[in-house]
């Protein structure tokens, strides 16, 4: 199996089933360091169970996964950030009622004090594009925006794999547009990207590589054209079976 040091997360002989809903089924996936790698494939098709195993809010039936050489299979969620997962999920979890930047302040106090603090709340609200409404209550804000705000909150503490779970959900086509800028800025800066996405306008405007998940197993995996071009995947999403 490839353990080579451009290999930053890999699961093997993935397996977990909730009675007899196989969602994952012997996944063997990988992303390379440095890379944005989308996850797509169509509704039920096991994307977010995958999304929960890596983060470790699910635990296998079998299999294993490795993150930077390190079997995590059995830490648990607030270990692997600890060692450089962070997620933001679809809904917003920030604090509504809180100013934009009292939401930073929550998000990084715990591992950023002093000068440090304020020089990486800076940092995030220049990189969001939200250091104009820095004062503002969060749930004021665009939807656009509070999902900009938590991916704020998630960059914070400079994770080396950023997960996300459909980060574009709700968005205008000029906000999907604006994140898919924000997230290639910080891919340049060193942050590798695994998202689970629909709108494949933004994944060809993001992805490096992109895995097709179909019944819980890995159907096909590739570049954006690759993909675009696999008769099989657009199978898939009609319903049409491949057999
Ligand atoms: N905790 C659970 N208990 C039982 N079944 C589950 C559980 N989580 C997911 N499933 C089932 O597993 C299958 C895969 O679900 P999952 O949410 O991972 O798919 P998905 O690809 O993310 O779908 P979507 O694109 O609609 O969000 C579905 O049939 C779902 O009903």
């Amino acid at each position: 199996m490839d353990q080579s040091p451009t290999t930053i997360l890999e699961t093997r002989g993935l397996c977990k089933r909730f009675g007899g809903v196989h969602v994952a089924r012997d996944v063997d996936f990988s992303i390379r360091q440095g890379e944005i790698h989308c996850l797509i494939g169509p509704n039920g098709a096991g994307k977010s169970s995958l999304f929960r195993l890596i983060l470790g809010g699910y635990t296998p039936n079998s299999g294993s996964i490795h993150f930077l050489g390190e079997d995590v299979t059995r830490l648990m969620p607030h270990d692997r950030v600890r060692r450089g997962m962070s997620v933001k999920f679809q809904v917003p979890g920030i604090f509504k009622d809180l100013s934009v930047k009292q939401n930073l302040v929550i998000s990084f106090q715990h591992h950023r004090h002093g000068q440090d603090l304020d020089a990486t709340i800076a940092r995030v609200l220049d990189f969001t594009g939200l250091a104009e409404v820095a004062e503002q209550i969060a749930g004021t804000l665009s939807h656009g925006r509070q999902q900009w705000l938590e991916i704020g909150m998630a960059v914070g503490a400079e994770p080396a794999l950023l997960l996300l779970d459909e980060p574009t959900a709700g968005m205008s086509p000029e906000e999907t547009h604006q994140t898919g800028e924000m997230l290639k800025t910080l891919n340049a800066q060193g942050v590798t990207i695994l998202a689970v996405e629909h709108d494949m306008t933004f994944v060809q405007q993001i992805a490096d590589r992109v895995t097709v998940l179909n019944f819980g197993q890995l159907f096909a995996q590739g570049t954006v054209a690759e993909i675009i071009s696999h008769p099989g995947v657009a199978e898939i999403y009609l319903g049409v079976s491949d057999d």
